[in-house]
């Protein structure tokens, strides 16, 4: 009836359907009738193909909240689309991916239920995200050993490995791993050195583990804890280093960590980075910074 509606806040709701092992297909009724009964009038996006989410979020600025329901790969276009958009509508996410990382940090359910009460009566939380040259990634960049495997793996296999599957698959292939010479400048000095492994994470959990490199992260402190492993030298030092990983007890021979807001990376080989668990190009040189509570999203924390 004209004029008797009341203004209903508008939600667009994306969904990966190949995310997973595809379960979001058995909860869409229950998702959107709640959603709707929480007084949004609901517009379903389902993703087609990759940067299909990125093109939708160029009409976020018309609606009062995202809700993002896929793996890390789908929260991070979501997320990339905001930022191209040069918006700040909220964000809330139901994980359905594979490892789902950042979800364990945000301290989201993967019970769809639960996460989609989050989605109703979840706090708004500023999480920084990084720049990564013109890319964004929400948790973690990386290069070398244990990175490789989060899109060469097939999917069948990272469903039936799960969350370690990423992990198993770096550490069988450690042996035989390249390394990258690379010069590393941060805010508080440059370092150079040989190393097998970078990361650069806004996250309790990668890979499926949490904690897997004993950092705490705070997401909104502007600040990314970086860890690089240096190349072994022999035998020995992969054992160790093998060791150090299972016991979270870390040498600074071969360990290093620290926190920073910005680094430039710099190599004269070919480096292959993944950003949030997806392909991040080869590069020989990236600029990465980060934008401090740059995106709000749905979470219990605060
Ligand atoms: N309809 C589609 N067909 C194929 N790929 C798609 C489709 N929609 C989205 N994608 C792409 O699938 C990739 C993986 O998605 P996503 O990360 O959501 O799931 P996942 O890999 O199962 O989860 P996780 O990253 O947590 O392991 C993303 O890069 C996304 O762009």
């Amino acid at each position: 009836m004209k004029g008797s509606a009341s203004v209903r806040k508008k939600l667009l709701l994306i969904i990966n359907p190949t995310s997973g092992r595809g379960i979001i297909k058995d909860y869409l009724l229950l998702i959107i009738s709640q959603l709707s009964l929480a007084g949004y009038e609901v517009v379903v996006y389902p993703t087609k193909a990759k940067y299909d989410a990125v093109e939708k979020m160029k009409e976020a600025r018309n609606y009062d909240l995202v809700v993002a329901s896929g793996g890390d790969g789908t929260l991070n276009e979501v997320i990339t689309g905001l930022i191209q958009a040069n918006a700040n509508t909220p964000i809330a996410y139901i994980p359905t991916g594979t490892t789902n990382d950042f979800a364990t940090t945000l301290g989201i359910p993967k019970n769809i239920p639960k996460a989609l009460d989050l989605c109703i009566q979840g706090k708004q939380m500023p999480i920084d995200i990084g720049q990564f040259g013109s890319r964004y990634f929400t948790y973690v960049a990386a290069f070398g050993a244990f990175t490789d495997v989060a899109y060469e793996t097939p999917q069948p296999r990272k469903n039936m490995l799960g969350g370690l599957a990423y992990l198993i698959e770096g550490l069988l292939k450690l042996p035989t791993i390249q390394s990258y010479k690379c010069k590393i400048t941060h805010r508080d000095g440059v370092i150079e050195g040989d190393y097998i492994f970078g990361m650069i994470s806004n996250s309790d959990s990668v890979a499926g583990i949490k904690n897997a490199f004993g950092n705490q992260a705070d997401l909104s402190d502007g600040l990314f804890e970086v860890t690089l492993i240096r190349a072994p030298k022999n035998l020995i030092d992969i054992h160790r280093i093998l060791n150090d990983f299972l016991n979270t007890q870390y040498d600074s021979e071969y360990v290093v960590t620290f926190k920073t807001d910005r680094m430039t990376v710099e190599s004269e080989q070919d480096v292959k980075w993944t950003l949030d668990g997806e392909d991040g190009g080869i590069l020989k040189s990236v600029n990465i910074r980060s934008l401090q509570r740059r995106v709000q999203i749905l979470s219990l924390k605060m």
